[in-house]
C-alpha cells in the first residue's frame, strides 16, 4: 500500500488526498464526515397533529363566527301620525326584524311635519283633512322598503284639538275621521285605525317614550317624569313613592314592563295647552267686552285688531263670552312679566281642593319626585327664549323673561325677521305661562325646577306620546325581562377562539412533555 503523507500546510490552504492517492493543495477544506441534524418537530406524527390542530381551530372558529354572525340586518317599520291641535306630524320607526318582540331597539327613522293646521281645523271641509296628509304619506311610501309596506302598521292618534271638536260637535269630528281614514286606507300600509287618545293615554305614552329612549325601563332604573305641553292640553306624568292610588284612582296607570311594576301618576289638563291658555287669559281680560285691552303678556308697542267671535270660538272660553261685545277689540301690549303672571294665574283655580294635596282645578297631585323631561311646546318656547339650560336658576329664568317681555315689539320683530309675527308675538305669554304652570300649578320650587330638562329628542327620536303608543300597540315592550344570551356575539367568538388556541397549545405541550421522542436532542448520523 502506498501512503501519501500529506505535509502540514498553513491556512488558508488545505491538502487533500484524492482517491488516486495524490495530494492536492486547495483553498477548500476537506469534507468532514457527513453530519445530519434531525429536527424532532419534523416527525410525521407532529406534522399530522399540527395540521389536524390547525384545521380543527379554523373549523371551530368558522362555525362560531358563521353560526352567530349577525345576519344582514333587516328592519321592520311602524308609522304613527300625531294629529295635534295645531298641526299633524308623521313619524316612522324602525327596529331590527329578528328582534321585534323584546330586545330590539326601536328608533325614529324619519319625521314629516304636515303642512297646514291640525285636522280639527277642517271641521267644515273634512275631505281637506285627508288631503293634507298626502304629502307626508307619499314620502313614507319612499322611506319604507317596498317589501315591508303591507306589514307596516299605520296608526293615527288625535289629541286635544279633536277632543275639543268632539265635545263641541261630535258629528263634525266623525266626518273628519272618516275623511282621514279614507285617505290613509289608500296607502299600501297596514292601516290600524284613527282615534282620539284620552288625556291619560297621551300622558302615559309620553312617559313610556321618554323612559324607553333613556333605557330606564329595560335596566329597571329610577324613571323620569314627563311634562308635555301641547296647544290645547298639557300632561304631567311621574312615579311617586308617596302616591296613594285610593286617593285618586282616576290618575293612576299601572304597567308591568321588563319585569318591573310601575304605578304611574298622570293627569291631562284639557284647555291648558299654551294656545287655549292664551285664549283663556284673553277672555279674562275681555270679560266686560272692552274695545281695547292693554295686555302685560304682549310687548310694548304691539297692536292688533282682533275679532271677539274668533277669540271665543273654543269650548275652553265660549262660556265666558261677554254680553253684546263689539265685533273687534284692539289688543295692545304692556310687556310686564309680573303683571302677566297675575293674568296667567287667573286661568287656574287654586282655591278648591278636596284631596290631601292638589295641583290646580281641584286635581290631586302627589309630591313631585325625581327628574323630569319637558317636551313639545315646553321645548319650542324655552329654546326660542334661550332658557333650556337646566343649570339656569328659576330666579334667573324669571329675570330674563321680564327683560324679554319688556323689549319693545318693533325691536323683537327686527331681531327675528324670519319668524311668523303671530308666533313671535306670543313667546312672552308662552314663557310666562310655562313658568307659572310649573311653579304655581305643579308646585315646582326654585330647588326642584333644576330637575326639569327641556328636551326635544332623546338619541335621535322625538320625545312625545307616539313612540310609546306604537310600542304598546305592537307589544314591543314585554311584561317580563327577556332571556338574553349570556354573552354578546363578539364575546362569544372571542371566548371560542381563545379556548381553541389554549387547547392547541396544551396538546402540543403535553406531546412535548410526555412523548419521549419529542425530547430527543439533535443527533449526528
Ligand atoms: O315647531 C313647533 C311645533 C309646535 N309648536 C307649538 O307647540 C304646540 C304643539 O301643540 P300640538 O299641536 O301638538 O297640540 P296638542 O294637540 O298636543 O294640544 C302648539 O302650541 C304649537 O304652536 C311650536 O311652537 N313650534
Amino acid at each position: 500500500m502506498f501512503f501519501c503523507q500529506c505535509a502540514p500546510v498553513f491556512p488558508p490552504f488545505f491538502l487533500s488526498r484524492q482517491p488516486s492517492g495524490l495530494c492536492f493543495l486547495s483553498v477548500f477544506p476537506p469534507p468532514l464526515p457527513e453530519m445530519k441534524e434531525k429536527n424532532p418537530w419534523h416527525t410525521p406524527a407532529t406534522i399530522i397533529i399540527t395540521v389536524i390542530g390547525v384545521i380543527a381551530i379554523v373549523a371551530l372558529v368558522t362555525v362560531a363566527v358563521l353560526q352567530n354572525r349577525p345576519v344582514l340586518q333587516k328592519y321592520k317599520y311602524g308609522i304613527v301620525l300625531d294629529a295635534g291641535s295645531s298641526h299633524t306630524a308623521l313619524y316612522i320607526y324602525e327596529w331590527p326584524a329578528e328582534k321585534d318582540n323584546n330586545t330590539g331597539r326601536v328608533e325614529q327613522k324619519y319625521s314629516c311635519k304636515v303642512k297646514g293646521k291640525g285636522i280639527s281645523s277642517y271641521a267644515n271641509t273634512p275631505e281637506k283633512a285627508g288631503e293634507s296628509l298626502n304629502e307626508c304619506m307619499q314620502e313614507s311610501v319612499k322611506q319604507v322598503p317596498k317589501e315591508r309596506h303591507h306589514e307596516t302598521p299605520l296608526y293615527l292618534g288625535a289629541t286635544a284639538g279633536m277632543r275639543l271638536l268632539n265635545l263641541e260637535n261630535s258629528l263634525a269630528s266623525d266626518k273628519v275621521f272618516q275623511a282621514v281614514e279614507k285617505a290613509l286606507q289608500g296607502f299600501p300600509f297596514s292601516f290600524q285605525g284613527a282615534r282620539i287618545l284620552s288625556g291619560q293615554e297621551e300622558g302615559a305614552f309620553g312617559w313610556v317614550t321618554v323612559n324607553y329612549l333613556d333605557d330606564r325601563l329595560k335596566q329597571g332604573l329610577e324613571t323620569t317624569g314627563a311634562l308635555d305641553l301641547g296647544g290645547a292640553s298639557t300632561q304631567i306624568s311621574f312615579v311617586s313613592d308617596n302616591y296613594d292610588i285610593s286617593e285618586s284612582p282616576s290618575n293612576s296607570v299601572t304597567f308591568r314592563l321588563y319585569g318591573n311594576d310601575y304605578n304611574l301618576y298622570t293627569h291631562s289638563f284639557l284647555c291648558y295647552g299654551k294656545d287655549q291658555a292664551l285664549l283663556m287669559a284673553l277672555a279674562h281680560q275681555t270679560k266686560s267686552g272692552p274695545k281695547t285691552i292693554v295686555d302685560p303678556c304682549f310687548h310694548p308697542g304691539y297692536l292688533e285688531q282682533k275679532q271677539y267671535s274668533v277669540l271665543y270660538d273654543s269650548p275652553c272660553v265660549s262660556a265666558r263670552k261677554p254680553q253684546n261685545p263689539t265685533t273687534t277689540f284692539s289688543h295692545t301690549g304692556a310687556g310686564n312679566f309680573t303683571q302677566c303672571q297675575d293674568v296667567v294665574k287667573k286661568v287656574f283655580n287654586f282655591t278648591s281642593c278636596q284631596y290631601s294635596r292638589c295641583s290646580f282645578n281641584d286635581v290631586f297631585q302627589p309630591p313631585l319626585q325625581g327628574t323630569y323631561g319637558a317636551f313639545s311646546a315646553y321645548y319650542f318656547v324655552m329654546d326660542f327664549l334661550n332658557l333650556t339650560d337646566a343649570s339656569t336658576p328659576l330666579e334667573t329664568v324669571k329675570q330674563k323673561l321680564a327683560s324679554y317681555c319688556a323689549t319693545p315689539w318693533n325691536q323683537i320683530v327686527q331681531q327675528h325677521p324670519t319668524i311668523k309675527v303671530k308666533y313671535l308675538s306670543e313667546y312672552c305669554f308662552s314663557g310666562t305661562y310655562i313658568v307659572t304652570l310649573l311653579t304655581e300649578g305643579y308646585n315646582f320650587t326654585s330647588e326642584s325646577y333644576a330637575n326639569i330638562n327641556f328636551i326635544k329628542e332623546i338619541k335621535g327620536s322625538d320625545a312625545g306620546w307616539t313612540l310609546g303608543y306604537m310600542l304598546n300597540l305592537t307589544n314591543m315592550i314585554p311584561a317580563e325581562a327577556p332571556d338574553l344570551p349570556p354573552l354578546p356575539h363578539a364575546g362569544y367568538v372571542s371566548v371560542v377562539t381563545i379556548t381553541a388556541l389554549l387547547l392547541f397549545v396544551l396538546v402540543i405541550l403535553s406531546l412535548f412533555c410526555f412523548c419521549p421522542g419529542f425530547k430527543k436532542q439533535p443527533h449526528i448520523v
